[in-house]
């Protein structure tokens, strides 16, 4: 079976700041990963990477074996990666069923006017029952700046699958969600992914969630992948016990 993600030698260099260094790795469809590392380890240069918002100084990397090469973040998407992010990107004065439609019609928000009504109507249906599978349908007419962080990143993980991505990034699905409301959170998000995505890479900071929801954790230090395989082989390992986790595991 070809991987679904496969790098090769991957380089990044920020002036004297080695942030990708000869990263290579592959992952089978199917598979949930997440990437670990303290501050400055290169986990969002790795996802940035993959996604084309960033261009590996060397090395490749392939999607369901066809290079991406230096493809536009766009391009990539076209291919079957998709991403959310840390700071979720939507339309702050439109509704979250409208920020929705934007995706789903794949044109700017300013272009929505020049569809059918018929159109129109196909893809607030589509926008609702992603919203529904998040837990958000009473949230479908509020605008984006009314409502809260953690509400805004589920919309824009929402935003990531109208492709039916074969690669989904989650870059730290749970950040600023409270303590008691994070496995709920990521409960949620894994179940309402999983019809439109089955292979997962998340950035996480927090290992009790690594360590209850990733088939493999691959462990970043300096740009360098420090350890990669079962979780509770990594997370028990000497160095990333030293240089990532500080010993909390
Ligand atoms: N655009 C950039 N220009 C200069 N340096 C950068 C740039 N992006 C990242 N870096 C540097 O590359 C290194 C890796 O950064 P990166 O953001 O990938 O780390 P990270 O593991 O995602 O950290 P965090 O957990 O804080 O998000 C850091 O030293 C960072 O300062």
């Amino acid at each position: 079976m070809i991987p679904v993600l496969s790098v090769r030698g991957v380089e990044k260099r920020f002036g004297a700041v080695v942030a990708a260094d000869a990263l290579s790795l592959d992952i089978p469809a199917g598979q949930r990963v997440s990437l670990i590392g303290a501050n400055g380890a290169g986990k969002t240069t790795f996802v940035n990477m993959v996604t084309g918002y960033l261009k590996p100084d060397a090395g490749s990397i392939a999607i369901e074996g066809m290079d991406i090469g230096r493809r536009s973040p766009r391009n990539v998407a076209r291919l079957g990666i998709s991403r959310s992010f840390q700071i979720p990107q939507l339309f702050i004065e439109l509704t979250a069923a409208e920020n929705l439609a934007v995706a789903i019609s794949g044109v700017g928000a300013h272009s929505l006017s020049f569809f059918s009504p018929a159109e129109a109507h196909g893809r607030h249906d589509k926008a609702l029952e992603l919203l529904g599978r998040f837990g958000l349908t009473e949230m479908a007419d509020r605008p984006i700046s009314e409502l809260a962080g953690g509400v805004r990143k589920l919309i824009d993980i929402a935003m990531a699958l109208v492709r039916r991505p074969k690669l989904l990034l989650l870059d730290e699905p749970t950040s600023g969600v409270s303590a008691e409301e994070k496995f709920a959170t990521m409960d949620r998000v894994i179940h309402a992914v999983a019809p439109d995505a089955s292979t997962i890479v998340f950035v996480e900071h927090d290992m009790e969630i690594v360590s209850r929801y990733a088939d493999r954790v691959v462990a970043f230090y300096q740009g360098r992948i420090l350890a990669d395989g079962d979780p509770q082989d990594v997370l028990k390992d000497p160095e990333v016990r030293r240089y990532v986790t500080g010993g909390s595991q």
